[in-house]
């Protein structure tokens, strides 16, 4: 239920049902079944035109027709003349249609109030052209609601990129699993609602993609119980820069309220008095100087993780802290200024990461660190394979990924997130989580999961500080 398939991985379990007896025809048959019986629970009876392509997802919109039709709903389904006819699933629902049929420039768009999109699914390979383009545009120029078969047409189902030009779907029924277009921008907007629906395949054997759900990580987490203590919930470290001391306060108020023990901002003498009013329960330590760092570090009692970037200038000063850092081999967090500081030498820093760090860039610092061009998943994942630690890619469309493996893919994107200070209280729930124990990846899961659902119940006009009120009425219900 929360793995994401690749056009290759339905393909194998696809070829795996057929190898077990079913056939092509049954499997459209039942995709044309669940996807008319969501479009009757999504609409009244209304004119209806099914856009059918060339391939099976055309052969899915041909079933449905039959099925809408069979309710008494007037249907009229467009295809293209020039195709040719050949033998298989999509040939067989296209002769088992029986209503009227129309090719795509005969469409009058003002006579329906449903568009059914089953012009292409998994297996557009290129640039749509025409007559697939100006029906595209079209419909979506048309006004009227479009429910997308599989996918929306014109889109990428591995990458979510827009080849030419894609169908703005109101819904899209997603068959069987969820794809990485539903998930990838541009392809997320151009899914609009999401629904998925089984349609009896097996799960794929060995899945590498998922959608971020607690599923993926609430084992991992365990809620204090009585015989904790605040050394046994974790001590954690932020650092904390002289100046543009908000960042790192935002983090501190982060990495309690999701349950850290104790926080230590550890800051040059001169910011001291700031952190220490920052808020009441947290401590502060200073170093005079960054020879002295490691030994101030080294005195902290329980230390279980460290975070260093919000608020740090990207100068030679925090690139000596991070390489102190690093060395601890302890479980640590590298956001902002930590980042940006070697940008002029990457290797610097990849060279030393291990697999208890997690990096939190945003795209412009992600591009100052790793020349990795693809879709967000390939350059996320090879990222995390050059730098061998797990790197968390923010965006609307936020990619987690491993050395070792797994990626998860956040499915919730709030727009309002959108606004100063949350990168930090996201880089302090990751610190907070794992100084509690949790691992990199279920760590970074966690986080973001919070952020966006803290965030989507705050509402526009969300600011970062009111985000860590929101955390124990969320840790209460997971
Ligand atoms: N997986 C499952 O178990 C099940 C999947 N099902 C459904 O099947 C869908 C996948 O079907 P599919 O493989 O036939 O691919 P589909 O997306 O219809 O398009 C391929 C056709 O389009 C053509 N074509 C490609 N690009 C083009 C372009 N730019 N411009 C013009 N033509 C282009 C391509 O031509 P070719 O490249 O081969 O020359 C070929 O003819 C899937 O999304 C789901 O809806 C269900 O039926 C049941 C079970
Ligand atoms: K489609």
């Amino acid at each position: 239920m929360f793995e994401v398939l690749l056009a290759e991985q339905m393909r194998h379990i696809e070829s795996a049902a057929v190898a077990e007896g079913q056939s092509i025809e049954h499997l459209m048959e039942t995709a044309g079944e669940v996807i008319a019986q969501e479009v009757l629970r999504l609409f009244k009876s209304c004119s209806v035109i099914v856009l059918a392509g060339p391939g099976n997802n055309g052969g899915d919109g041909f079933v449905v027709a039959r099925k809408l039709e069979e309710k008494g709903w007037p249907v009229i389904v467009a295809c293209s003349k020039t195709i040719p006819s050949k033998e298989g699933a999509a040939f067989k629902a296209r002769s088992q249609w029986k209503g009227t049929l129309i090719d795509y420039q005969d469409i009058h768009f003002k006579d329906f109030a449903l568009i059914i999109d089953g012009l292409f699914g998994i297996g557009l390979s290129k640039h749509i052209d025409d007559p697939y383009k100006t029906v595209v545009q079209k419909a979506n120029q048309s006004g009227i609601p479009i429910l997308a078969i599989d996918i929306p047409s014109g889109i990428h189902s591995d990458s979510g990129e827009e080849l030419g030009y894609a169908i703005k779907a109101h819904y899209t029924i997603a068959l069987q699993t969820l794809k990485p277009c539903h998930l990838l921008l541009p392809g997320k907007i151009h899914s609009g609602t999401t629904i998925v629906k089984d349609i009896g395949l097996r799960p794929f054997p060995t899945p590498t993609l998922f959608v971020n759900a607690p599923e993926l990580w609430k084992k991992h987490y365990h809620k204090p119980n009585l015989t904790d203590n605040k050394y046994t919930r974790g001590h954690g470290v932020i650092v904390g820069g002289a100046h543009l001391t908000g960042a790192a306060r935002l983090s501190m108020l982060a990495a309690r309220r999701v349950g850290a023990g104790l926080i230590t901002l550890l800051c040059p003498p001169e910011a001291q008095i700031i952190y220490s009013l920052a808020s009441l329960g947290h401590l502060t330590q200073t170093y005079e100087d960054v020879s002295i760092f490691s030994e101030k570090l080294n005195s902290i009692t329980n230390l279980k993780g460290v975070l260093i970037g919000p608020g740090s200038p990207p100068t030679q000063d925090t690139r000596t802290l991070v390489h102190k850092i690093l060395k601890l081999k302890m479980p640590t967090v590298l956001d902002a200024g930590a980042l940006t500081a070697f940008a002029e030498n990457p290797d610097e820093l990849l060279r030393e990461l291990h697999e208890n760090v997690v990096l939190t860039p945003h795209e412009g610092e992600f591009k100052r660190l790793f020349s990795i061009s693809g879709n967000k998943i390939q350059r996320t994942s090879e990222a995390a394979k050059t730098a061998q630690c797990t790197i968390l890619l923010k965006g609307a469309d936020t990619v987690i990924a491993t050395a070792y493996g797994p990626v998860i893919i956040e499915s919730q994107g709030v727009p309002w997130l959108a606004t100063g200070g949350t990168g930090d209280i996201l880089s302090g729930l990751i610190l907070g989580l794992l100084v509690q124990g949790l691992k990199p990846l279920e760590a970074a899961a966690m986080a973001n999961w919070i952020l966006n659902q803290c965030a989507h119940s705050i509402g526009v006009g969300l600011l970062a500080e009111d985000i860590p009120l929101q955390i124990p009425k969320l840790l209460a219900s997971i």
